[in-house]
């Protein structure tokens, strides 16, 4: 008979395994509770949160930046590489970004406003507004008309709540913007009660029709000119060499001022021959007030009639090789009536000095810092 005697250091080793294994599965726990934490954290807040990354928990990105310090660049590449989203490599929806700039810039025109929650919901509404107007109108919750009709609801309490902020603050106040001076030209024609006094509501309506005549055709028109400017490079090497030598003169100002875009010559020929191009509004509608005759054709009071401006921006009559982008064809003076793209007569475009301005300094700040 047999007797099975266990060594007393087998069960000690037994215990100890065990013991090391339960730390070492707690520790995994712990470990991974920590990180699912972590990542959960950060996907609820990555809605609000610039582009880029965090890097690796707890760490960071370390290890990059010690590695940009003992690098040659310099530690300061490690910012530079971060803070041009843009230089990334990624792809950049020029419609999306210039919607962006002409956004901020409209707004800083007509209200002085810069940044800022306000800014961003008004921008996102204003979408909406945008997407509605060509939507079926059907009033029923959930659609894109209603969603619009909302939107607008909004935008307008969001302009009063700034109108009764200026009357407070007093119309001497530092802004010097649209708004600013529809407010004074009101309390004048108050005073002197020769003018038409415009309502509160007649103010607001007033701002939301400039931002969506002139953020929507202003970005369109950038990224048309980026289009044709990526098809012919001979137009971007000389509009390019133009920028850059006024980078020079200006490479010390914050700002670009008027001066400035008027030493912008070529680049002056390259928003118009992009805006013939492009033509982003291809028609005027119009009624027709009394009876006439247009080349042997009667047309009859009372009818609506359209001016085709894409086809006479087209017509190889009016411009010789239309489908040509060639800005050099605006050095000698244009046909009347030839050059449409702000439309002509008593309805010209309020906003087409604003326009062409936020066109140039987009050539300018695009041409003179990416490539
Ligand atoms: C490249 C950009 C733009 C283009 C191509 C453009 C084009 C036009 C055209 C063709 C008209 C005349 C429509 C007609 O005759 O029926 C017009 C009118 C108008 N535009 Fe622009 N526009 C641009 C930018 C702007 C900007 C930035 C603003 C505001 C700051 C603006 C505000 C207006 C207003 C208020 C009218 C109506 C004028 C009136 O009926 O008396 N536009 N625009």
């Amino acid at each position: 008979m047999f007797e099975l005697v266990e060594d007393p250091c087998y069960y000690c080793l037994c215990f100890y395994a065990v013991l090391v294994l339960g730390a070492l599965l707690c520790l995994a726990s712990q470990l991974w509770k920590m990180l699912k934490q972590l990542n959960d954290e950060e996907e609820s807040w990555a809605v609000d949160i610039p582009p880029g990354s965090l890097g690796f928990p707890f760490i960071g990105e370390t290890v990059q930046f010690m590695a940009a310090i003992n690098s040659g660049k310099g530690f300061y590449e490690f910012v530079r590489v971060r803070s041009l989203s843009w230089e990334d490599g990624a792809t950049v929806i020029i419609l999306d970004e210039a919607l962006k700039i002409t956004f901020k810039a409209m707004c800083k025109m007509l209200l002085s406003l810069e940044s800022g929650q306000e800014l961003e919901l008004l921008q996102e509404d204003v979408g909406h507004v945008c997407k509605a107007m060509l939507a079926f109108p059907l009033r029923f919750p959930g659609t894109r008309f209603y969603k619009g009709l909302q939107a607008r609801k909004r935008i307008m309490s969001t302009l009063e709540k700034i109108i009764r902020r200026r009357r407070r603050e007093g119309l001497d106040s530092k802004n010097d913007d649209f708004l600013q001076h529809l407010l004074a030209e009101d309390e004048n024609s108050c005073s002197d009660g020769l003018m038409y006094r415009l309502s509160d509501a007649e103010i607001q309506d007033n701002i939301l029709t400039m931002i969506i005549a002139g953020q929507d055709t202003t970005a369109s028109a950038i990224t048309w000119m980026v289009k044709y400017l990526g098809e012919n490079q001979k137009v971007l090497d000389q509009l390019k060499a133009e920028q850059l030598q006024l980078a020079e003169k200006t490479s010390k100002k914050l700002f670009l001022t008027l001066d400035d875009l008027n030493e912008m010559p070529y680049a002056s020929k390259v928003v118009k021959e992009s805006l013939r191009m492009a033509s982003v509004v291809p028609w005027f509608p119009r009624l027709v007030l009394q009876d006439c005759e247009i080349e042997g054709y009667k047309i009859k009071k009372g009818w609506n009639v359209n001016i085709d401006v894409k086809s006479i921006h087209l017509d190889p009559m009016v411009y010789s090789e239309p489908n040509n982008f060639n800005p050099s064809r605006f050095d000698d003076e244009s046909k009347p009536y030839s050059f449409l793209a702000f439309g002509m007569g008593s309805r010209t475009c309020l906003g087409m000095n604003m326009a062409k301005a936020m066109m140039l300094v987009f050539l300018h700040r695009f041409l003179t810092t990416y490539k």
